[in-house]
């Protein structure tokens, strides 16, 4: 049996013993103690205070508006998101400039591929409406090489193993942290484009030397150099009238698409190119996975807020990565192209563009998890509704309930809204305001307006929340 020690237990506190004043204290070292004493509780008192400060500032400091663009694939969710950038964000837009060259290219080697393939079928037809003359045919050969263009530029712009067939990635993804290093490489010194380059060197020296740098102008298979060699033949393929025709018979309306630049080759081939902001805003990367911005935005002089606005990819197979974003979002700025009417979807020929965008609206109004969610509509692209309304395409042939109404813009657009907010009005959880406008993102001028509208609704909808909730 182990023999039990009795434990003493002190019948004083150890740590007050260490602190209370000496026995022999005079009454000079008494104030003295008592003095630093009572500094060191005021410093405490202090800290303590400051920290209870910035829990209840934090407590009180607004969280990030959080604000989800949703819609079909080519809806104009990115370009939306782009005009964001401008207004927001001018430096994180600026920076990008450079890698959309690339974008650009591709978007106009598409356009050629288009034709040349509009060329093939008219042959393969023999039909005799379309014979091709000579000129065309050798041109069609001089084109040829951009065809491999293509791939390159597809490459650079697909994420390896991504499965992809269609770009989704600026190029600067890659390139951003080497690019600063690398910058010297770019000028080969032997070609003839040197002298141009250096005198294009006006403007921002960084931006203009991302450009350079992009361009391989001592290789021969660069895209900007076959780009360039290749241009006048562009030219001459897009204004020749019997394309014109060819296409037309064809139904294949270039100038309304996606990434349409051949009204402007000479421009965007040249050299010294540098896209503008337009040119930016009309260029076409699809999206894919979620990416999101920040912005801080600020209502009135006194408050600032900032704003986290995510943008998805529209194509059918990523509808539903959405989901996980519905939950705490205060916004959905959701966009459904009208001009689409007549147009299938790419990924499902049977389904109408416009049907789609009903359908996804639908779903979205009568989702539970966003009953309290803002929802403000963006009826987009109506630039292109005008022109094509204008052209004789009658929305009737492809909204049967249209009935008899007149074929103009007015009267369409209209109709489309009143059909929208019906269906906000009837599928809605909880009666919710009914927010629209009619849009044409690429115009960063009406689009601006439109997006500090935006801005103030939210904020003083948010700021009503706060309130109720205090
Ligand atoms: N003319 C015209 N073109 C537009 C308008 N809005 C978008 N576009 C163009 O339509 C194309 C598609 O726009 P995006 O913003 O890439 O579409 P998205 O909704 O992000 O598409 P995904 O990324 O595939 O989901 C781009 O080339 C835009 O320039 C518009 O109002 N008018
Ligand atoms: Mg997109």
């Amino acid at each position: 049996m182990p023999t039990k020690v009795p434990v003493t237990v002190p019948d004083v506190d150890p740590l007050a013993k260490m602190t209370e004043p000496p026995p022999d204290e005079t009454p000079t070292q008494r104030e003295a103690r008592l003095r630093a004493e009572a500094e060191a509780q005021h410093v405490s008192d202090t800290i303590d205070e400051e920290l209870e400060r910035q829990r209840v500032a934090e407590k009180k400091a607004p969280r990030a508006l959080k604000v989800l663009l949703l819609g079909q694939s080519e809806s104009g969710k990115s370009t939306t998101l782009k005009n964001f950038q401008i207004m927001y964000d001018p430096k994180a837009f600026k920076a990008e400039r450079a890698s959309w060259r690339a974008v650009i290219q591709l978007n106009v080697v598409r356009s050629i591929h288009l034709i040349l393939d509009a060329m093939t079928r008219a042959q393969n037809a023999s039909d005799a409406h379309l014979q091709l003359s000579p000129e065309l045919l050798k041109l069609q050969m001089r084109l040829a090489p951009l065809l491999q263009v293509e791939q390159a530029l597809i490459r650079q712009l697909t994420p390896s193993g991504s499965g992809e067939s269609e770009p989704t990635h600026l190029s600067y993804a890659e390139r951003s942290e080497r690019s600063r290093n690398i910058r010297e490489v770019a000028i080969n010194s032997a070609t003839q484009w040197k002298g141009a380059f250096s005198r294009l060197l006006t403007g921002d020296p960084d931006e203009d030397a991302d450009v350079v740098e992009m361009v391989d102008w001592g290789n021969p298979n660069d895209p900007g150099v076959v780009l360039n060699a290749c241009a006048q033949d562009m030219v001459l393929l897009w204004g020749d009238p019997s394309v014109q025709r060819l296409l037309v018979r064809q139904n294949l309306r270039l100038e309304e698409m996606a990434g349409f630049f051949l009204d402007s080759l000479d421009r965007v081939t040249s050299p010294q190119y540098v896209p503008s902001d337009d040119d930016i805003l009309r260029a076409r990367l699809k999206t894919l996975g979620v990416s999101e911005h920040r912005f801080t935005m600020s209502q009135g002089s006194s408050i600032a807020r900032d704003w986290r606005v995510f943008d998805v990819g529209g194509h059918r197979s990523l509808v539903s990565a959405w989901v996980p974003y519905f939950d705490d979002m205060d916004a959905i700025i959701f966009l459904a192209p009208i001009s689409c009417f007549d147009q299938v979807l790419a990924e499902d020929p049977k389904v109408n563009r416009l049907e789609d965008s009903v359908n996804l609206w639908i779903s979205i109004v009568s989702n539970e998890l966003l009953k309290n969610t803002n929802l403000i509509l963006f009826l987009n692209k109506i630039d292109i509704l005008k022109a094509k309304l204008a052209s004789g395409i009658r929305l009737v042939d492809y909204v049967v309930s249209y009935a008899n109404r007149p074929n103009d813009f007015e009267n369409a657009s209209m109709y489309l809204r009143k059909k929208f907010g019906g269906l906000l009005k009837e599928k809605s959880i909880l009666p919710r305001p009914f927010y629209c406008h009619y849009t044409a993102v690429t115009d960063t001028k009406s689009t601006k307006k439109i997006l500090l509208d935006v801005k103030d609704v939210l904020m003083r909808r948010n700021l009503a929340d706060a309130a109720l909730l205090t």
